[in-house]
């Protein structure tokens, strides 16, 4: 018998699992579907908040259960605004493959977000997870380069793509693997940034996977704000060092999270002291600003992470997978923690 579609249901989950629905609720003035709080609302709460009487709720979840077996609707079935925070469906997708989309994050350049996409990558696969990496900086991609990867990603019938797999099992996908030359520059406008990063998200076969880790540019604009409402990841990991500048900046990434009403799962302060091999610490970049993120997020410091030439050496030589590190083991310990994630 065919699932009945019913007003607790999450719309996220409806919308993802029967993409046809999509234009039913537009029909019936529930832009839901198009909006980041869709991705957590239940049908009656859309319903609520679009002031929709019990009777036109009533006639929603009609003509919703009438769209999924292919049945004529009450109302004339609207185009659905696209590009605004429809959840993407994955390619291939019957059900939700991949467990914790998450997204990795910082209003400011330059503060160690690759660095720490990619070592998260590494630890969580190391201990077994089933870990991909998305990489969202379309115009200023570091993560082939950072694994070593120079093969293309393959296309699959149905112009499907398949991600290039690290050494150690990692999936990844980065502009760069589409590039004739690694040097090659990407000069396109914020739609077709946008556009590529969905392609990547819903186009891609990432297959079964525990975690899809999405490295963010800098900043508070299209890429971000595509990967916010559009891919809607389970939660956001924001990467910060202790200069006061990159704390405020990164605040504003804080607050586009907060506005769009994701969720902050840690912080990570990177760059917060060298250590010299004597176990002396040096503050380089000023005191530690991780109790104010802490504060300001109200989510808890995952990790402050040592300034680590030999880190930098082995991303730079694309051997980011043979790096060990305690601080980085505790980064993904803590992060599993927070999740509370039991393999
Ligand atoms: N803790 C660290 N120790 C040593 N080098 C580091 C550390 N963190 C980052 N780096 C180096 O600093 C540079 C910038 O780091 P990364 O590319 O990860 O930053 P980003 O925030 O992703 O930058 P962008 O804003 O360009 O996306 C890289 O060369 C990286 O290897």
């Amino acid at each position: 018998m065919a699932e009945l579609i019913t007003a607790d249901m999450v719309i996220h989950d409806v919308v993802t699992k029967h993409p046809e629905t999509v234009k039913v609720f537009h029909g019936h003035g529930l832009p839901c579907t198009a909006c980041a709080v869709g991705s957590r609302e239940s049908i009656a709460g859309g319903a609520r908040t679009h002031r929709l009487p019990p009777e036109k709720l009533d006639l929603l979840l009609k003509d919703l259960n009438a769209a999924i077996k292919g049945e004529p609707v009450s109302v004339a079935p609207k185009k659905a605004p696209v590009g605004r925070g429809i959840p993407l469906t994955m390619a291939s997708g019957s059900g939700r493959k991949i467990k914790h989309v998450i997204a990795v994050m910082s209003g400011k350049g330059g503060v160690g977000k690759s660095l720490v996409t990619g070592l998260l990558a590494v630890s969580l696969r190391r201990q077994g997870y089933r870990v991909g990496v998305l990489d969202a900086d379309i115009t200023g991609p570091s993560m082939a380069r950072m694994f070593g990867l120079s093969a293309k990603p393959t296309m699959l019938p149905d112009n499907r793509i398949r991600p290039v797999e690290s050494r150690g099992g990692i999936k990844v996908i980065s502009m760069n693997m589409f590039l004739g030359e690694e040097s090659d520059p990407v000069i396109w406008r914020g739609p077709m940034v946008a556009k590529a990063i969905q392609q990547f998200y819903s186009d891609v076969e990432w297959d079964q996977l525990d975690f899809l880790l999405v490295d963010l540019p800098p900043g508070t604009s299209d890429a971000p704000l595509t990967v916010m409402q559009a891919v809607v990841p389970d939660g956001v990991v924001i990467v910060s060092s202790p200069q006061l500048l990159a704390t405020m900046v990164v605040k504003k990434c804080i607050n586009m999270v907060r506005h769009l009403k994701g969720t902050i799962i840690g912080v990570v302060e990177n760059m917060a002291y060298f250590e010299t091999p004597s176990g002396e610490r040096y503050e380089i970049f000023g005191p530690s600003q991780g109790a104010e993120l802490v504060a300001i997020t109200g989510a808890p410091l995952l990790a402050q992470l040592p300034i680590d030439p030999q880190v930098a050496a082995l991303c730079d030589a694309g051997r980011v997978e043979e790096y060990e590190s305690s601080a980085y083991q505790l980064l993904a310990e803590n992060f599993l923690n927070t999740l509370k994630i039991k393999r």
